[in-house]
């Protein structure tokens, strides 16, 4: 089956006079879910650095491209298939770890949620250390889709070697470790309503599950909660420098990528260190404020990377956005708000509905624009506007 023929689907619900559960679009997806949402969670998730310039900038990037259709080539089959790390993955798009994504589903476990929308899809999951859920029950849900495992790496080693080994017996292909959130930026969203105290005892499940961080407390997590975040607070950031490379290569035999790379040395260094992938990425603009947007230092990573797989977000929102990251030499595009707030307004059935919906639409320009498979996708398919 085609990802274009969801359109079908929705003409076909139509003529039986079903209308459509989910807003079609991104921007009429945006309020809906905002309004469904506990205000903490929602000042969360809409949080971005400072006034928030990057992450507006992150999307309108987008913008400054154009694809240039190409008539006659007869695409009336497309394949948007991709080999990464080894497997053959239907499409490129991925959902990028959302830390506390449970607390988007009304049922507070939509991790759960995420995970299920990935086994229906096909679109992994790359799961948050902040799972509300504990990492294993997120991993049994993923069906035949593989899924991938974020680390924010803790200042204690030992700690993080568990979250690893943990990640791979539950089957997870993949380790994520993010580079660019030891510390929160400045959030003033989040600030405003004081917000990380009140999210902070959702997103231990996978510390107060692990017998190394129980084992550094005086009494159990359930006995002292207030103890278990103290300790999380204090072991949570760590600024990873170049030489703990090594080490997090020898701790695992999955691939291992690197999130938050958008400088052509920072590539180097981590090829170099044996990683298998970089992901370019300014975490959705909540980090740092005054950034270029991700797309624009996309070309130059991909350039660095010299055939390194290069994973992609930050500012995606529809299938005009995915196929563009791919023609600037993305491997895979990733998308944080939009399934958070598929969630959030429809649960499962909403992250599907994005999901689906963003791939019929890059699925149906590659139709019309005569791009049958993504190797077609060459920078020659997009021209920037001046
Ligand atoms: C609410 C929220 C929580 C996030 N939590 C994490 C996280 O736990 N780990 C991580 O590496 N990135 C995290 N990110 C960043 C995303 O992985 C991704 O880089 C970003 O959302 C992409 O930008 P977009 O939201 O414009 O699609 C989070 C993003 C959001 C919106
Ligand atoms: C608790 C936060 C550090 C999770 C995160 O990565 C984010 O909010 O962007």
């Amino acid at each position: 089956m085609a990802y274009g023929d969801y359109q079908d689907e929705i003409y076909m619900d139509g003529l039986r006079g079903v209308v459509p559960r989910f807003p079609m679009t991104y921007d009429e997806l945006e309020p809906l879910a905002q309004a469904a949402m506990p205000a903490s969670v929602r000042s969360y998730v809409m949080a971005g650095a400072g006034d928030e310039r990057t992450q507006r900038a992150n999307v309108t990037a987008f913008e400054r491209w154009g694809l240039v259709p190409r008539m006659m080539v007869g695409a009336t089959d497309r394949d948007l298939s991709v080999d990464l790390f080894g497997m053959r993955l239907p499409s490129p798009l991925f959902m990028a770890p959302v830390g506390v994504i449970g607390l988007c589903a009304q049922d507070g476990h939509g991790d759960l949620a995420t995970a299920r929308a990935a086994a229906r899809t096909g679109v992994p999951m790359v799961a948050s250390t902040l799972t509300v859920d504990p990492l294993e029950e997120v991993a049994a849900e993923f069906g035949a889709t593989p899924g991938f495992f974020q680390l924010y790496t803790p200042t204690d080693r030992e700690l993080a070697e568990s979250l690893v080994h943990r990640a791979e017996k539950a089957g997870f292909k993949g380790i994520v470790v993010t580079l660019d959130t030891w510390i929160t930026g400045w959030r003033p969203r989040d600030l405003a309503v004081s917000n990380f105290p009140q999210l902070r005892g959702n997103c231990l499940t996978n510390y107060t599950s692990d017998p190394v961080f129980r084992a550094r407390l005086a009494r159990s997590p359930e006995d002292d909660p207030a103890a278990a975040v103290a300790e999380w607070v204090r072991i949570f950031g760590n600024p990873l420098t170049w030489d703990d490379l090594s080490w997090l290569r020898s701790i695992t035999d999955l691939p291992l990528i690197l999130k938050g790379i958008c400088h052509p040395d920072d590539v180097r260094r981590a090829k170099d260190g044996g990683v298998d992938g970089i992901y370019c990425s300014n975490h959705g603009g909540r980090q740092a404020n005054g950034g270029l947007p991700a797309l624009d230092v996309l070309p130059s990573v991909v350039q660095a990377a010299d055939g390194t797989p290069v994973l992609f977000d930050s500012g995606v929102r529809t299938g005009a956005d995915i196929i563009k990251a791919i023609a600037l030499g993305a491997s895979a595009v990733g998308i944080g708000r939009p399934y958070a707030y598929g969630l959030a307004y429809g649960g499962e059935a909403g992250v599907v509905h994005v999901l689906r919906s963003l791939l019929a639409e890059a699925d149906l320009i590659m139709a019309v624009d005569g791009y049958p498979t993504l190797a077609d996708l060459a920078p020659e398919a997009l021209r920037r506007l001046t």
